[in-house]
C-alpha cells in the first residue's frame, strides 16, 4: 500500500492553483493549518538532519511574509532546540497571521533576527523560506538586490518548496531566484520541477510527502491527469519484457527505418542499433544503395533495402516497398534535406510513422500543419528546441515554458515530443507526458538516432499490443534517458557516446 502511494504520488504533477484547490479541500475537511505546517516542517527537519547532522553548524534562515515563510520559521524553532546556531533573516515587516506568531515565538526563544542578509554571511547553511507557491510578481529591492548577494556567497542553501523566485508552473525566475544546492518539494512535484529553465536554480530535487489524501488529489487532478511525470514502473509496464510463449517474427511488429545518407551512414547505423534494442519482431531499413553493405555488416539481422540515391541521399523508395507490410515507420536521421520524396512517401502511408531530424526539416519545408492535416494514422514528431521553432514557428517558444509550447503545437494532430533536459510529450488532447530525470551526457551527436530507432521498434511492437501510442513514445524515451543516466555513472558524462549508449539500453532494464 505505501508502495502504491509512493509510484502514485511520484507521478503526479501540480500547478499552484492545483495545489491550492488540493490544500483547500484538506483544510474544509478539517485539518488545520497550523497542523499542517507543523507537519511539514518536521518533515524538512528530519532531512535536514540527514544531510547536515553536524548540530553545530550555523544555519541562517530566510523567512518570507507567507505560509513558505511560516514553514522555515518552524524549522528555525526546531533547530536550534536541536542544538543548531540558528539565525533568522526576515525582510518582510508585515507577516500573515501564522507566519507572525512562529516569528514573535522564535524571537522570544532568543533566537537572532535581522532584516539585512549580510547577517547571514557567516552561515554555514541556508534554508531558503522566502516564496512558495504564492509567488505571484517580479520580485523588487531590497529583496532582489538580497537574494543577488546570497547567490554570490555560493553557499549550500536548503530551498523550502522552490527555490524562492521561480514561477511555480513555468519555472521561469521572477526577476531573479536562488540557486538551491537542494529542494525539497513539499506535497506534490510542482510544475516548475519538470521544466527546463528552473533546472539550474532546484539542485538535487526531493518530494517531501505530507500525506495529503489521493481522493483529494485525485477530485482536482482527476483519474487521468493531464500531466505526467514518468515513472520507472510506468514506463516499465509499457515494454514489451515479457512475450507470449506462442509467438513469431510478425507478431512481434515489423518496423521500417527510412534513414542515412551517404554523408551520414552513421546516423542510420545508430538508428539501427536503438530499433535493435526494442526487440522488435523484425527489422528493414531502407538506405542509400551504396550503403548497403555496410549496414548488413553491422546489422546482420536486418533487412537492409538499397534505394536509388541522388547527391548521396535516397532519392525516393522501391516500388517493391509496400507501406502498408508494415507495423511503423522510423524516418529520418540521416536522410539530408535532399530526401525530401521519401519523407513526402512516408506521409503518405496509412501506418504510425515517427519523423526526426531532417524528417522534420523536410515536413517544415512541406508545410507542417497542412500536411499533419492529411494524414491518415498516428504521427509522432521528435524535434529539438531548434527543430521545433522550423517546425512551428508561430508556437511559444520552447525554450521557455516548455510545456505550454508542446501542448500548443500538439493541437495539430501529431505526438510532439520536444527533447531537452526534461523531455515533454503532448498528444492533441493536451495530455503532457515528462520524463523527469536525463543526463546532459546525452547531449551529443547521435543520440537522437538511437531514440528514434529505439522508439520506432516499441511503437511497432506495439502494433499488436493494443496499448496507447503516447504511452510508448514515453516509455520510449524514458528508457533512452535512463540508459544515459547509467552509461553516464559508470563511464563519466563524457563516455556516452550514442554508440556506447546503445550498449546501455539493455543493460539497463536487468
Ligand atoms: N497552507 C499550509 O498549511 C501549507 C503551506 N505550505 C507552504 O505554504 C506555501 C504557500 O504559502 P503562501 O500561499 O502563504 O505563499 P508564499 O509563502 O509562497 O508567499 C506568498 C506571500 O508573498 C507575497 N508575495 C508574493 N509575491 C511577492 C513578491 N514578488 N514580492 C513580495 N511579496 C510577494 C504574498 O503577498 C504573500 O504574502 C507553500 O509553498 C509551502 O511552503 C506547506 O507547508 C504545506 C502546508
Ligand atoms: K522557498
Amino acid at each position: 500500500m505505501a508502495q502504491n502511494r509512493r509510484e502514485e504520488i511520484a507521478g503526479f504533477v501540480v500547478t499552484a492553483e492545483q495545489m491550492r484547490h488540493i490544500e483547500g479541500r484538506v483544510f474544509v475537511a478539517g485539518m488545520p493549518v497550523a497542523a499542517l505546517m507543523e507537519k511539514v516542517a518536521g518533515l524538512i527537519v528530519r532531512r535536514i538532519q540527514v544531510y547536515h547532522p553536524n548540530h553545530s553548524l550555523r544555519v541562517g534562515i530566510i523567512a518570507g511574509s507567507g505560509h513558505n515563510g511560516g514553514d522555515a520559521l518552524v524549522v528555525a524553532r526546531e533547530l536550534h532546540f536541536h542544538g543548531y546556531d540558528v539565525l533568522i533573516y526576515r525582510p518582510f515587516s508585515k507577516l500573515k497571521e501564522l507566519t507572525s506568531q512562529h516569528f514573535q515565538y522564535a524571537k522570544n526563544l532568543g533566537i537572532p533576527c535581522f532584516d539585512d542578509i549580510s547577517a547571514l554571511k557567516d552561515c554555514d547553511l541556508i534554508i531558503d523560506g522566502l516564496f512558495g507557491f504564492g509567488l505571484e510578481r517580479i520580485i523588487t529591492d531590497p529583496v532582489a538586490t538580497a537574494i543577488n548577494q546570497l547567490n554570490q556567497w555560493s553557499k549550500t542553501i536548503i530551498s523550502i518548496d522552490l527555490p524562492s523566485g521561480l514561477h511555480t508552473d513555468t519555472g521561469e525566475a521572477l526577476g531573479i531566484a536562488i540557486r538551491a544546492t537542494r529542494t525539497f518539494c513539499l506535497g506534490l512535484w510542482k510544475l516548475a520541477f519538470l521544466q527546463d529553465q528552473a533546472l539550474e536554480y532546484i539542485g538535487e530535487a526531493e518530494l517531501i510527502d505530507f500525506d495529503l489524501p489521493l481522493t483529494d488529489i485525485k477530485a482536482v487532478l482527476g483519474d487521468q491527469p493531464n500531466i505526467r511525470r514518468i515513472t520507472p514502473e510506468f514506463a516499465l509496464s509499457h515494454l514489451p519484457l515479457k512475450r507470449p510463449p506462442v509467438t513469431h517474427k510478425y507478431k512481434q511488429g515489423h518496423l521500417l527505418l527510412i534513414c542515412g545518407s551517404h554523408k551520414y551512414a552513421g546516423g542510420a547505423i545508430l538508428t539501427g542499433l536503438g530499433a535493435r534494442a526494442s526487440g522488435v519482431g523484425m527489422l528493414s531499413m531502407a538506405v542509400p544503395e551504396s550503403l548497403k553493405d555496410i549496414l548488413t555488416a553491422q546489422l546482420p539481422e536486418a533487412l537492409i533495402i538499397g534505394c536509388p540515391e541522388e547527391t548521396g541521399a535516397i532519392a525516393y523508395l522501391p516500388e517493391t516497398i509496400e507501406l502498408s507490410d508494415y507495423s511503423a515507420i522510423a524516418c529520418g536521421p540521416g536522410l539530408t534535406k535532399d530526401a525530401s520524396s521519401v519523407v513526402q512517401s512516408a506521409l503518405n502511408s496509412t501506418i504510425p510513422l515517427i519523423l526526426d531530424a531532417d524528417g522534420l526539416n523536410i515536413l517544415a519545408q512541406l508545410g507542417t500543419i497542412p500536411t499533419l492535416s492529411q494524414r491518415q494514422a498516428p504521427t509522432i514528431l521528435t524535434p529539438h528546441a531548434g527543430e521545433f521553432k522550423r517546425l512551428f514557428p508561430d508556437a511559444p517558444d520552447p525554450n521557455k515554458d516548455r510545456v505550454n509550447a508542446v501542448r500548443k503545437v500538439s493541437q495539430h494532430g501529431a505526438i510532439v515530443l520536444l527533447k531537452g533536459a526534461r523531455t515533454a510529450i503532448a498528444d492533441h488532447s493536451g495530455s503532457i507526458w515528462i520524463i523527469p530525470e536525463s543526463t546532459p551526457a546525452l547531449a551529443r551527436g547521435g543520440s537522437g538516432d538511437v531514440l528514434t530507432g529505439l522508439m520506432g521498434g516499441l511503437v511497432a511492437a506495439a502494433s499488436t499490443r493494443k496499448m496507447p501510442i503516447e504511452n510508448i513514445v514515453a516509455s520510449a524515451a524514458w528508457w533512452h534517458a535512463t540508459s544515459g543516466i547509467l552509461a553516464a555513472q559508470e563511464r563519466t558524462e563524457l563516455g556516452v557516446d550514442a554508440f556506447t549508449l546503445t550498449q546501455y539500453l539493455i543493460s539497463v532494464l536487468r
